[in-house]
């Protein structure tokens, strides 16, 4: 299925690929254990406008979320059981379209290659990626946290054409 509107662009400038996000976001909130209490004391703190959102989570994270702060969230099977790679298909089908990932730059993890494939997603579909708190912050009080939002993206398919060809 392809979430692709679009493609603008002028002539001979870079094209682009255009993917529409709602007033209502699509959020995914993950985080390391070491973490967790942070993106809680976060999620607690920034309730309200999360609970304008559609919230999704990796199934640990979004066991707390929900225990702790009441928060409605869709669960996905925990990070170590495939949370990730599950969380990482969806922004490429476009169900998803906001990531929180609390990541822990300090434990190596059985599942780290999934935590960066997810990463690496994230970026390829130009999705908003906090990784800190302080980041976080800024996203969550953006101003296109309530507006519509078209995402951009290179126009990955003409790329992948030229490849092929030469
Ligand atoms: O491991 C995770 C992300 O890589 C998070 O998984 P849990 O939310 O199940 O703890």
């Amino acid at each position: 299925m392809s979430v692709i509107k679009e493609v603008i662009g002028k002539e001979n400038l870079m094209p682009y690929q255009k993917i529409s996000m709602g007033k209502r976001k699509k959020i995914a909130l993950i985080a390391h254990d070491n973490k967790k209490p942070d993106l809680v004391e976060w999620a607690d703190f920034n309730k309200d406008i999360l609970s304008q959102h559609s919230l999704l989570a990796t199934g640990t994270t979004g066991e707390m979320l929900s225990r702790e702060l009441g928060l409605e969230v869709t669960r996905f099977e925990s990070g170590p059981l495939g949370g990730d790679q599950q969380i990482g298909a969806r922004i490429t089908e476009g169900f998803i379209d906001f990531l929180v990932f609390f990541w822990d730059p300090l434990e190596p993890h059985p599942h780290d290659p999934d935590v960066k494939a997810l990463l690496r997603i994230a970026v390829v579909w130009n999705i908003p990626l906090a990784c800190n708190r302080a980041s976080a912050d800024f996203m969550i009080s953006s101003p296109l946290m309530s507006e519509e939002y078209d995402r951009l993206l290179i126009d990955y398919k003409s790329r992948m054409e030229k490849r092929y060809i030469t």
